[in-house]
């Protein structure tokens, strides 16, 4: 017997559109007592690129916790990958990037990134090849034996998003994980991300950040929230098509969309 929610994912799936998350009426209030998100509706589908905008401590975390069934809802309904966060977290298909790059110092950059791999027991052949793949993919192949403190912050945070996609996740989660960046790096890696986003068609982003450029640049829709407690005050689709570059950068359609996620977050 499927639930009201399971038979709307299924008519989602069947209509073409295979949703992956699904908030609906979500609401967190924490043991103290603190309402931290209110009534959240929101439909992520394959192979979208969300990003969160919204004032320090109106909940964008917390909605990523609950997704990732780090935290529980504690009102509403919540599905993710078509089962409870919990269940999709424990199927590895979920993958997460902080803005602190949590790396292990005392070994290499291709035993830090295969090590989600080794914990679940993959074989080393296979850990060293998937290894090699995403270091590849980030621009660090030829740094595989260097340790983490020889790196940039930059290189550091292309080494956690090559942790992360070394999972081939259904749906990625970031963090912030540009905001310790200086500027050139941060558009470095915002091109670097939508390459990789780019390339895998079905991977699903979802990237909290405090840059209203940052956002613009990257969504397919920005999630606007209010002050605590949160509430998703508007979406709004970034119309502009991938892939983008510094032209869309200074475009007439980039500063409209700015435009329109300042003014949804000053409301
Ligand atoms: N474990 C917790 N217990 C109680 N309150 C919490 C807990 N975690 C977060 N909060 C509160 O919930 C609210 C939302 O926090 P959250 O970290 O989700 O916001 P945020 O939008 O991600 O903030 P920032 O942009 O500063 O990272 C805040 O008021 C915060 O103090």
């Amino acid at each position: 017997m499927l639930t009201a929610n399971e038979r709307n994912l299924a008519d989602k799936a069947a209509g073409g559109a295979k949703l992956l998350v699904d908030l609906k009426n979500v609401g967190k209030v924490y043991p103290n007592g603190t309402i931290a998100v209110q009534n959240a509706n929101l439909e992520v589908t394959e192979g979208e690129f969300l990003c969160f905008v919204g004032p320090s401590g109106c909940g964008k975390s917390t909605i990523f916790n609950m997704i990732t069934g780090l935290t529980n809802h504690t009102e509403g309904d919540l599905s993710v990958l078509g089962t409870t966060p919990f269940q999709a977290r424990k199927q590895n298909e979920i993958a997460f990037v902080f803005q602190e790059h949590t790396l292990l110092p005392w070994t290499n950059l291709l035993e830090n990134v295969t090590l989600p791999l080794k914990l679940r027991g993959v074989p080393k052949k296979t850990r060293m090849e998937e290894g090699a793949r995403v270091l590849e993919l980030v621009g660090l192949k030829d740094y595989m034996k260097v340790l983490p403190r020889q790196l940039s912050g930059g290189m550091k945070m292309r080494v956690s998003i090559a942790r992360a996609l070394i999972s081939r996740p259904k749906l990625l989660l970031m963090d912030e994980p540009f905001g310790a960046l200086d500027e050139i790096t941060r558009q470095t890696l915002q091109d670097e991300l939508l390459g990789i986003w780019q390339k895998d068609k079905s991977m699903t982003v979802l990237f909290i950040t405090h840059n209203v450029f940052e956002a613009v640049f990257l969504s397919t829709r920005v999630v606007v929230m209010t002050p605590r407690p949160g509430k998703i005050a508007e979406i709004i689709d970034i119309p502009h098509p991938f892939p983008r570059d510094e032209v869309f950068r200074t475009s007439h359609s980039f500063s409209d969309s700015v435009r329109a996620v300042s003014g949804a977050l000053k409301h």
